[in-house]
């Protein structure tokens, strides 16, 4: 069984690790983050990211990034590549996930969510605990869908956009890449990049009150 370590030591990791340890696909050596910690769920605390060439060069080749700031989490998984680790897709054995989806790499899909049909999830996404990602959906690396979204059919989702937990997307509507769509919104329009959103029904940030 290959050797894999989590990145990260909050609470989205406690999830994945959770997810990995009843995967058993991998045998998961420990964590590294640049908090120290003790050990946590079961699993050692490594050190912080300084260790991570040296975790290579003793074989343990697999990583899953457990942090769900998406730029962060995009900057580490470029590092970790350019190490030389392979990312591991962790998906709960309680997410459903259509035989006719397609996924990239190092993503993490919680328990009860559902992925459809001819949706693509990219890599380093997250998906997050009772999530929905209808048909035809296209979420780009590095985006995070919060616990409790609801994306209906031809939704895309830009890189490294984030849609907090509850909110929903009608069908066809884009979201920018790196935008932020807030807990509870309702977006019935495109989004463009790097705009907030929030409300029923959602609207910039800065245009409220
Ligand atoms: C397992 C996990 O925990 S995964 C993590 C899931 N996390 C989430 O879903 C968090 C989602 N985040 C939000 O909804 C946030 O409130 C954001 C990102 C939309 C805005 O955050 P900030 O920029 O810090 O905004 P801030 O809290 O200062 O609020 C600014 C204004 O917007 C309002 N506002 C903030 N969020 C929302 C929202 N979701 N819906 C409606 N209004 C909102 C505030 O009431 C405030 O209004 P006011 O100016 O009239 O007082």
């Amino acid at each position: 069984m290959e050797r894999a370590i989590i990145i990260g030591g909050g609470g989205h990791a406690k999830v994945v690790m959770d997810i990995i340890q009843r995967m058993e696909t991998c045998e998961l050596v420990g964590f590294t983050d640049n908090e120290e910690h003790q050990e946590m769920c079961g699993v050692p605390y490594l050190g912080n990211d300084s260790v991570l060439p040296s975790l290579f060069d003793k074989g343990i080749t697999r990583f899953c990034i457990g942090v769900g700031d998406n730029r962060i989490r995009k900057k580490l998984f470029h590092k970790l590549l350019s190490i030389g680790f392979t990312p591991v897709n962790v998906i709960s054995p309680n997410a459903y996930i259509s035989q006719y989806a397609r996924l990239g790499q190092g993503i993490v899909i919680m328990p009860g969510a559902v992925v459809n049909p001819h949706s693509v999830i990219a890599d380093n996404v997250i998906i997050n605990t009772l999530s929905g990602v209808d048909h035809d959906c296209r979420i780009c690396s590095h985006a995070h869908i919060a616990p409790g979204v609801s994306l209906t059919g031809n939704v895309t989702v830009g890189e490294g956009a984030f849609l907090g937990t509850g909110s929903k997307v009608i069908p066809g509507v884009s979201i920018g890449e790196w935008s932020t769509v807030g807990a509870g919104a309702v977006v019935l329009s495109d989004i463009p990049p790097e705009t907030t959103v929030v409300g029923v029904p959602a609207d910039k940030l800065i245009n409220r009150g």
